[in-house]
């Protein structure tokens, strides 16, 4: 058994103890090591110039020392305790994806990525940051460079629209029987063109939208007005197919108990039902698994008759909807992307005899439902922007689950949206660093629906708001690298996450780490919300997004994957602005104030019309020392260089999940910790922690669940 499932929170506290006296110890010797030797051949190197921080200008060109790795590499004592030897943090990962990592070498598959824990640092003597990207002084040592794609790297097609490429129409008996025994292709199709970086554009732009439309709602039954509606706005937009649509999932077929513990593949093939409704909806939606999806869900429960009310509030609320762009279709790569779907589409216009069958598909897709009276509820752990998450006990099975209620009160247009993508993605997605959902259960009312998730005992930020000491390097580097693979298995699968934060990483007591909230993301090329630049918690939002950019990319995501790097070292957050203003301007003060020079196209961005403070260093390094006597966390050089990467202001150079994977800092000492040898800390996911969110990130979203916890406190039914 891991000694830190047995040692418990006090064992962990007291090993804190022996370890940060250990640390201080190493960081002395290795400060004097340092001091002794390298130091002083950087001086030298640099021309005396080398001094902290400075020396790492983001952008600003200035020399840097080359990193001592080879011998913290070589030093057995530099090894933390419950260090994986091999340098993976996947031991017991099972079908994590493979990262091409040996004996803690990182293999690279691309030429030229230094990988190896060798000692490079000695012709290293030029390298320089422009951007945030490392150059080299030596031809053929280059550093894995941020943000510049391969030109063969290729992304794993969606599993959840996949099927949208099939041959055949999905409803075709030939295609329904191959899916039931064919559920993972051996090989992908190819995925949709690539713009040629790393980081994917989306573009904003918005010049039809669903208000365009003027739906008939006199005469025609619910379902008749949704399809009416649905089939109007695919001839109006560019959009991916649907087989994101809930109607795909598998609580939607016949045989949900047959996949029960089903493989994962299992999870994203479609039962013959399933696939006939997917193919129905393929054409029919303008957003995955939105519009229909949320209309067939709502009005499926009053057996297809729309109220007056309902007729009116779909109306007024048109505007609700995600605005679609016909005019970008045919000038990007993105939306190439989604002509090429359209044109698929095409083959199931709404004159095909299987729109018929909606109806009667939509009722299948809630009978098959199981109730929620099959959980016990045990009790309310949290309460997010979406929805109330309970821990419950599977009646039936005993298992413990988290119930994630959807919340449906403020929704004005039926089902809501960001559930619905959520749900989606959800269920279609299964990887070990992704939070498992089981399946989809109905509350009393048809319209009360619950995501049945795996528990996990905590989250970071509670478990960070617990801890005294922060986590150690090769704890960090632990939980990096299940977050990156993640983050990469989302990425190569064309989702966005857009909410990446310490509350939406959740951790068990075995050492794993599952993103949550699927609430904001989005497919690549997915039309979106002229405010759309508002996603992400303040506290994490990418510079270009606070800069008012209307297109961006993954790296959005990765930017907040470097902010919860410096915050899972320092046990605090990084850049904690209020304000949008205040935010732009701490992360200027901290990595210095962009230009046209170091982020090209940084001076036309909405948002640089406002007066911010000039600062022109880099000075991320003074926050995380590589050595310290004043209780400031320490970064390796490589650890630094990683972070400087994940915080690059040029999102085009910024690093991706991928090459940050291969990144030298996780195969240096100390090496990543095993999942087993990580701390464990009593449940607080058994209490409501409600409180711990008044002190959160004053996001707009943040403000807004602030506003709804407040109005919902105090009422308390069997799941709320
Ligand atoms: N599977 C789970 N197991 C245990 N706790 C969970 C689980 N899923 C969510 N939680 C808890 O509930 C909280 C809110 O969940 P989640 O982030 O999914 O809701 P949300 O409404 O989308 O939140 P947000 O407002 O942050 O977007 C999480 O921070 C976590 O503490």
């Amino acid at each position: 058994m891991a000694a830190g499932r047995h040692g418990g929170y006090r064992d962990y506290e007291a090993r804190e103890r022996e370890l940060d006296a250990e640390a201080s110890r190493r960081s002395k010797e290795q400060h004097h090591h340092l001091g002794g030797r390298h130091r002083d051949v950087d001086r030298h190197r640099d021309g005396g110039r080398s001094r902290g921080g400075r020396d790492f200008a983001n952008g600003y060109g200035r020399r840097r020392s080359p990193p001592p790795r080879s011998r913290l590499a070589g030093r057995l004592g530099d090894r933390e305790p419950g260090e994986v030897l091999s340098g993976s943090a996947s031991d017991d990962s099972g079908g994590r994806p493979h990262r091409g990592r040996e004996n803690g070498v990182l293999s690279s598959g691309r030429e030229g990525d230094v990988m190896a824990v060798t000692d490079d640092s000695g012709g290293r003597s030029h390298r320089r940051r422009e951007n945030g990207v490392l150059s080299s002084g030596r031809d053929g040592d280059v550093m894995a460079v941020t943000g510049i794609s391969s030109p063969s790297k290729k992304r794993k097609f969606s599993p959840i629209i996949w099927d949208r490429d099939s041959p055949k129409p999905p409803h075709s008996d030939a295609a329904r029987d191959k899916k039931a025994v064919e559920p993972v292709p051996s090989e992908l199709p190819p995925p949709p063109p690539l713009p040629p970086q790393d980081h994917i554009t989306l573009r904003l732009a918005v010049e039809k939208s669903l208000m365009d439309i003027e739906p008939t709602v006199g005469t025609e039954s619910a379902v008749q007005l949704l399809e009416h509606e649905v089939n109007k706005v695919t001839e109006q937009e560019e959009e991916y197919a649907t087989m994101r649509n809930i109607s795909t999932s598998r609580w939607a077929g016949a045989n949900d108990d047959d996949d029960d513990g089903a493989a994962p593949v299992k999870k994203k093939s479609l039962s013959p039902a399933d696939s006939s409704v997917a193919g129905q909806w393929k054409r029919a939606s303008p957003e995955p698994g939105e519009v229909s999806g949320g209309r067939t869900m709502s009005r499926s429960s009053d057996s297809g008759k729309m109220s007056n009310d309902e007729k009116e509030d779909f109306e007024a609320n048109e505007d609700d909807y995600m605005d679609v762009d016909k005019g970008h279709a045919s000038d990007s790569d993105t939306e190439n992307r989604m002509s090429d779907t359209d044109s698929d589409n095409e083959i199931h216009r709404p004159e095909t005899p299987e729109r018929e069958k909606a109806p009667h598909r939509c009722i299948n897709m809630l009978q098959d439902c199981r109730s929620v009276d099959e959980f016990e509820r045990l009790n309310k752990i949290n309460e997010g922007t979406y929805g109330v998450v309970y821990r419950a006990r599977d009646k039936k099975t005993s298992e413990i689950v988290a119930l994630k209620k959807v919340k449906m009160e403020k929704e004005r247009e039926g089902f809501p949206l960001t559930s619905l993508r959520e749900i989606n993605i959800l269920l279609s997605f299964h990887n070990p660093s992704i939070v498992d959902v089981k399946e989809v259960v109905v509350g009393s009312s048809l319209d009360s629906i619950f995501m049945v998730m795996e528990y996990m005992e905590h989250d970071l930020k509670g478990v960070m708001e617990t801890m005294k000491q922060p986590y150690t390097q090769s704890e960090v580097k632990c939980l990096m690298l299940q977050l990156l693979e993640g983050v990469k298995y989302l990425h190569d699968n064309w989702v966005l996450h857009r909410d990446l934060k310490t509350s939406n990483l959740l951790l068990n007591n075995r050492g794993e780490l599952k993103i949550c909230d699927f609430g904001l993301s989005r497919q690549y090329g997915s039309p979106l919300k002229p405010y759309t630049q508002l996603v992400v918690t303040l506290w994490y939002r990418a510079p270009e997004l606070l800069l008012g950019t209307k297109e961006y990319s993954t790296a959005i995501d990765m930017w907040s994957v470097g902010c919860i790097m410096a915050e899972l070292l320092a046990k605090e957050p990084l850049f904690n602005g209020k304000t949008e203003f205040e935010q732009l301007d701490k992360i200027f003060r901290t990595l210095g104030t962009p230009n046209e020079k170091i982020w090209p196209g940084y001076a036309k961005l909405p948002g640089v019309k406002v007066n911010f403070v000039k600062q022109p260093y880099n000075r991320l390094r003074d926050k995380f020392p590589a050595a310290s006597f004043s209780g400031r966390p320490i970064l390796s050089e490589a650890g630094f260089d990683l972070l400087n990467r994940l915080l690059t202001y040029d999102p085009d150079k910024r690093i991706s999940a991928d090459d940050a994977l291969k990144h030298k800092w996780f195969s240096e000492v100390p090496l990543p910790k095993s999942k087993d040898f990580m701390p464990t800390f009593p449940a607080l996911n058994e209490l409501d922690r409600r409180s711990r969110r008044y002190l959160k990130s004053p996001d707009p979203l943040e403000e807004q669940r602030l506003k709804e916890l407040q109005g919902n406190i105090g009422n308390h039914g069997l799941f709320g």
